[in-house]
């Protein structure tokens, strides 16, 4: 797919007020700062659409940015960050198991996990309650450009093993690097792929 225009429009914490559900919706979520941002910028090719920051904690609302006037891309808050306190940790809980439950346009959830680390709780957790909402997740492996790929692939064989123990069949996975900029195709082709297959 080639992205010819990627727009912002608008930032909120409600679902009310997120647009009008006309239009297949994906959501980048993760822990903070495992780069879901950069990688929104990455796959439309422009670097300030989404707000980065080398410190987590940075996107703190439902973003809302239309794809080539056919699909939404939503960058969300991100999850796990120490420093926040309980109760903003509760009040993400909270907005975004809503979102999770209300977005009736929601197509597909993408799980951005850090390809450095071994397998989180949180993240499984996370993936987990996806799975109970019944919203159906890919997964996507970040910053892959810092280590080697046999690193990056024993990451992933990692979370397939503990991810065979509570599911049938694993997800999609992807590798990416915002950096280099690798598994930008085969992300966007995925898109075009499930875009083909919903009806608005
Ligand atoms: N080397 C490298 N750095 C990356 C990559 N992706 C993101 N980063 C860096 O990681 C930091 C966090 O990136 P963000 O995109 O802001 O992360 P986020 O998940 O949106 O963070 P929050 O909004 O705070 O939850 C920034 O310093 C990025 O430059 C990558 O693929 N490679
Ligand atoms: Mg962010």
């Amino acid at each position: 797919m080639v992205i010819k225009e990627a727009k912002f429009l608008i930032s909120n914490t409600r679902v009310d007020l997120c647009p009008e559900p006309n239009k297949p919706e994906y959501a980048f979520i993760g822990r903070s700062n495992v780069g879901k941002s950069s990688l929104i910028n990455m796959l439309t090719e422009q670097k300030g659409l989404a707000k980065t920051s080398q410190s987590p904690g940075k996107t703190q609302l439902i973003n809302h940015f239309l794809i080539n006037d056919q699909w939404y891309l939503v960058d969300l808050p991100g999850y796990g960050y120490a420093k926040v306190s309980k109760e903003s940790r509760e009040q993400w809980r909270k907005m975004i198991n809503y979102y999770m439950q209300k977005r009736e346009n929601l197509t597909c959830v993408f799980v951005l996990i850090d390809s450095r680390h071994e397998p989180m709780k949180v993240d499984l957790d996370f993936m987990q309650h996806l799975g109970e909402l019944g919203v159906p997740f890919v997964i996507v492996f970040t910053k892959t450009d810092k280590q080697s790929a046999t690193k990056t692939d024993s990451t992933i064989a990692a979370y397939a093993r503990k991810m065979q123990e509570t599911w049938d069949e694993l997800p999609r996975m992807f590798k990416t690097s915002a950096e280099k900029r690798t598994g930008r195709e085969e992300i966007l082709q995925f898109i075009e792929e499930v875009n083909a297959q919903v009806q608005y």
